[in-house]
């Protein structure tokens, strides 16, 4: 494989230790005789929210529960919050919380007694820098769930289990958060309450986030990292508007004058917007300006990784620097 190293990316600074809290080398995968990841390589550093993308299939879930230290790997050198996770103990357990697919169990306990129950385990592990665990009324009113507290967990709503299982996955105000399909099933409400929740954990907390999703206006409002994982390879690792500028980077512009409507590609849009107002003016309008959008991305690129799997070509990686 021949990778496209963008400028910079090689002089970028390397963070300091206790920032890394996934560095991921040569990760590989084999179930019976089926590779699954062929060699998969990233990292990510205190706060930030990644995005792993793919097709189904891809791997996600398996990368996953290997980080989660659910699953051995076949190969390949991994470090999650500076440990082995095939080797991590329980303080090192304590710092990572986990929100899986879905979570049928504990149905006839209360929800505030299962969140304080839950919350127990984690007091052991409070520093002076992670107060463990989160208190059970604040959490509540974190997830909306407030005015459900005293329900059994069997008469939730399918969103509100869903808070719930986000409830269950920072109870212990976890440094690493893994979210699996976090928001499937939830209300468009309910989507950006859940979403301002993420940015406040990584902005005010400095947790460092994990997602999949197969929403990529979701991944696009969340990630500062898009990985795209296919082919058993992190096929692109960047920004979501830097994975668009680099992969489709025309954008597309649309017009109406005297009533005829006009369509034009151009790669320097505000040039071309300069130049059609000094020419019409006025007479310009019902104007559109569309930029690639990271599905653009994502389809090129797993097209490109799947019709180069086909014909035995190379694929490219694209790999952007840190931009924020
Ligand atoms: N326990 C297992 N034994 C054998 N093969 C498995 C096992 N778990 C997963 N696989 C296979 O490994 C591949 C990757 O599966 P994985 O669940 O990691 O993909 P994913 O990217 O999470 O997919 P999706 O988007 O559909 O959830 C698939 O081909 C799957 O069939």
């Amino acid at each position: 494989m021949t990778a496209v190293h963008l400028a910079g990316v090689d002089a970028a600074p390397h963070p300091p230790d206790d920032d890394l809290v996934l560095d991921v080398r040569d990760l590989r995968m084999r179930y019976g005789t089926v590779d699954v990841l062929h060699g998969v390589s990233f990292t990510a550093r205190r706060g930030e929210v990644l995005a792993l993308l793919g097709p189904n299939g891809a791997g996600k879930t398996t990368t996953i529960e290997i980080l989660e230290g659910f699953r051995m790997r076949s190969a390949g050198e991994v470090r999650v919050l500076g440990a082995d996770p095939g080797r991590g103990d329980e303080r090192w357990r304590s710092r990572l919380g986990v929100v899986l697919q879905s979570w049928r169990d504990h149905g006839k306990w209360r929800v505030r007694d299962l969140l304080s129950h839950l919350g127990d385990f984690y007091a052991p592990y409070s520093t002076d820098r992670v107060r463990r665990p989160w208190p059970v009324d604040e959490l509540l009113a974190t997830v909306g769930l407030a005015a459900h507290a005293d329900k059994r967990v069997h008469q939730l709503s399918g969103g509100q289990r869903r808070r719930l299982d986000v409830a269950v996955g920072i109870v212990g105000r976890p440094e690493l958060l893994f979210l699996d399909e976090p928001t499937v099933g939830f209300d468009p409400a309910a989507r950006r309450e859940f979403h301002e929740l993420v940015h406040r954990l990584a902005d005010l907390d400095s947790t460092t986030i994990l997602l999949t999703t197969h929403d990529l206006d979701e991944a696009e409002k969340l990630a500062d990292r898009i990985l795209l994982l296919a082919g058993g390879r992190i096929i692109a690792d960047g920004s979501p508007h830097e994975l668009a500028r680099r992969v489709a980077g025309d954008a597309e512009i649309r017009w109406s004058r005297d009533g005829e409507r006009f369509v034009h590609a151009a790669a320097d849009a505000t040039g071309f917007l300069r130049e059609l107002f000094r020419q019409h003016g006025d007479a310009v309008q019902e104007l559109e300006v569309r930029r690639a959008s990271l599905e653009d991305a994502y389809m090129a690129l797993v097209y490109e990784q799947e019709s180069g799997a086909r014909t035995g070509a190379a694929a490219r990686v694209w790999q952007t620097g840190d931009e924020r």
